[in-house]
């Protein structure tokens, strides 16, 4: 078995359960706003209103025909600092700032040492240039759960996410079947991305996974997603390519352009990765 496991729910991870309980309330806060004050931080700019990552909004919708997920979100650049977009960070609630500041700071840390081995690949994947994204999700109740989902089936992109939720809703692919991930008080949930994917040459999996609407709750969450350098192409590493295990996968985009490629993917209900799979 690999050291790292593919998805795993991180308790002991040092972070305070107060900055946890601040990190899932100014995410509340915020989605409660009025909806023009939201959306003074729209995806869609200029008079094309087209779609970019950073900002509140909906999914890339790139067709009539496109099924939504049920589920609004906010996306925006934490680290490195140099990239922050100041005036997409919310002004209300008036702490959001700084407890974002504060909550991306100590996830960082954990993301540096969620088992990620102190020397090799893994671990210089997370340099100085690595770019992290926070994505709030808000997930309304659902008047037809069964008809439509808070999030498609997809794997993350990055080298790994890092996810903090106190609501049920999340499910994991695993053998052809979807098992709930359990909810732990206190708990953050780690899972590896499409990065390790890649790299371990399908040693390790990016794990499928989607959230289920509910018609009783509403549901947030806030997934830090670390990614690499955004000019940093990535393959699998040379010694776990052999005769008995071939390569499996060919050199991605740079992490830029593949984090753009995963959204559309996501709008088309494809995987980026399955793009690069060789076999
Ligand atoms: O809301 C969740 O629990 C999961 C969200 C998720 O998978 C994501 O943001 O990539
Ligand atoms: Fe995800």
């Amino acid at each position: 078995r690999p050291l790292i496991s593919e998805f795993l729910q991180a308790v002991g991870h040092g972070i305070e359960p107060g900055l946890l309980g601040e990190m899932m309330a100014v995410t509340r806060d915020f989605f409660n706003l009025p909806l023009e004050e939201k959306q003074r931080y729209t995806n869609l700019v200029g008079d094309k209103r087209e779609y970019r990552i950073e900002g509140y909004g909906g999914d890339m919708v790139l067709s009539e025909t496109q099924v939504l997920d049920w589920c609004d979100r906010f996306y925006l650049i934490v680290d490195p600092e140099s990239r922050r977009l100041h005036d997409l960070w919310p002004t209300r609630p008036p702490s959001f700032r700084d407890v974002l500041h504060r909550y991306s700071a100590r996830c960082r840390e954990l993301a540096g040492a969620a088992g990620l081995p102190e020397e090799g690949r893994l671990a210089d994947m997370l340099d100085e240039k690595a770019v992290t994204y926070v994505r709030l999700n808000c997930y309304p109740p659902c008047p037809r759960p069964d008809r439509v989902l808070g999030f498609r089936p997809h794997s993350d992109g990055g080298v790994l996410t890092v996810l903090l939720a106190e609501t049920a809703g999340l499910q994991v692919l695993r053998d052809g079947e979807w098992h709930d991930v359990p909810v732990v008080p206190g708990a953050l949930v780690v899972n590896l991305g499409d990065v390790v994917e890649v790299v371990s040459n399908g040693v390790l999996r990016s794990p499928v996974h989607r959230v289920v609407a509910s018609a009783e709750r509403g549901r947030v969450s806030v997934a830090a997603f670390y990614t690499v350098d955004p000019e940093r192409e990535v393959e699998p590493a040379p010694e776990l390519v052999s005769e008995e295990r071939p390569r499996r996968y060919e050199k991605t985009k740079k992490s830029g352009d593949y984090v753009r490629e995963l959204l559309e993917s996501l709008a088309r209900g494809e995987r980026a990765i399955d793009k690069v799979k060789l076999v």
